[in-house]
């Protein structure tokens, strides 16, 4: 992969052609089993459906077939990153994603408010999406907790996500998740991964343990499970590589740190969709690369609800125009991975994907749905091949070879 990334910056050229890259996370699905159609394909998209006719389409695997991606990897591979290569810990995204200063040597984890019952089980891994305000509040508490020798930093990230950094000499992310990521489970205890992770797991430990004996009289959030435990990487920039001037539009903090990872500028927006939308209207002479992130269809997802998530997609389809009125050369819209509702959680489904430009070569494809894009002219692909497809759409590469 690094032969890709190198040849890219190689090949690619500066020029004035812009490219928006419009991502809606967790957009794949599977079909409900009353209907036997996935939400896609339940919507209503007369938008995405008319553009799809005018684009060239296909199916994405976020990593390769069969494997269910995290958000993280999902955008790596669409930013042109193998994510098989260049892995950065949810904690470190999180962090960013906020704004939170990371020195070296600090290490990050990704923490959620929880809900455990009698015996310490899971049986809420969202303490029920408690508000911000709560968390905020709650982080507070957990603030004034005290490890031997290392300092703890808990901030609050959205809704019930937080993050906790840890501070000290000979910390490192070589360490397991407490977060097993599913309900029916009991946290798990942080184990080492490598001798020098033994530091950073009994540090984690010992601060689960004293924010458990915090939480234990609140309800939903009376317990908390930390995963994605990580350190700041250094990847390749995603401008230097492109030679594009790059922006990230998200209003889940996440999307902002994996983009500030790979060197975008971050464009405050708001949280509604409208709000992003006018961010990339307020933006677009600036900047000549655009990743719009579009979350609700993966939370709908993630909590089952498919009517909602059907509804998200269509309240996203009505905005399809604005895009399309600023004329950007290139428009790729897709997903980071598959969140079916009926399984409520990713999954390693392939991604619908569509390429817009006016050298694309539009194929038969005049609906923006799994089965659809299945018959486009993109074929199969994997995430990480988007990029390069949607640069010579931009005729942004020069020719490979003599
Ligand atoms: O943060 C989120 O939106 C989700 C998926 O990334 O994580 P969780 O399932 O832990 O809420």
């Amino acid at each position: 992969m690094k032969d890709q990334l190198s040849l890219l910056q190689t090949l690619s050229v500066e020029t004035d052609s812009k490219i928006v890259m419009l991502v809606l996370d967790g957009i794949g699905g599977i079909p409900h089993p009353d209907t036997g159609l996935t939400e896609l394909e339940t919507a209503a998209t007369p938008n995405l459906d008319a553009l799809a006719a005018i684009s060239i389409c296909g199916m994405s695997d976020p990593v390769m077939p069969g494997i269910t991606p995290g958000s993280a990897p999902g955008h790596l591979g669409l930013f042109g990153y193998d994510p098989l290569e260049y892995y950065i810990g949810r904690g470190v995204l999180e962090a960013l994603g906020i704004d939170f200063e990371l020195r070296d040597g600090d290490v990050a984890a990704r923490g959620n408010f929880c809900t455990l019952d009698e015996n310490g089980i899971i049986v809420d891994r969202r303490a029920g999406r408690i508000s911000t305000g709560k968390s905020t509040a709650l982080a507070e508490q957990l603030c004034g907790i005290d490890v031997e020798g290392v300092e703890v930093i808990v901030k609050a990230v959205k809704d019930h996500r937080i993050i906790v950094v840890f501070r000290g000499e000979g910390l490192t992310d070589k360490i397991t998740d407490s977060d097993p990521q599913r309900v029916g489970f009991r946290p798990q205890t942080v184990e080492r991964l490598a001798v020098d992770g033994s530091k950073m797991a009994e540090a984690a430990n010992q601060f689960i343990e004293k924010a458990l004996h915090v939480l234990k009289n609140h309800h939903p959030a009376n317990g908390l499970v930390l995963r994605g435990f990580s350190q700041k990487p250094d990847l390749p920039g995603f401008s230097e590589i492109y030679k594009l001037k790059a922006c990230a539009i998200a209003s889940y903090p996440m999307y902002r740190g994996l983009a500030k990872v790979v060197g975008m500028d971050i464009i405050r927006t708001g949280q509604t969709v409208q709000d992003e939308i006018q961010s990339l209207v307020e933006n677009y002479r600036k900047y000549n690369y655009f990743f719009v992130h579009y979350k609700p269809t993966d939370a709908t997802g993630e909590d089952g609800k498919f009517e909602r998530k059907v509804a998200m997609i269509e309240e996203l389809d009505r905005v399809i125009p604005q895009i399309q009125a600023l004329g950007p050369d290139v428009l790729v819209v897709t997903g980071d991975h598959s969140t079916p509702a009926v399984m409520k959680g990713h999954s390693w489904h392939s991604v619908p994907v569509m390429i817009c430009g006016a050298f694309c070569r539009p194929d038969n494809v005049n609906s923006f749905n799994e089965r659809a894009c299945l018959y486009g002219g993109l074929g199969h692909l994997t995430a990480s091949q988007i990029m390069p497809v949607a640069m010579a759409n931009a005729m942004k590469l020069e020719k490979y070879g003599a």
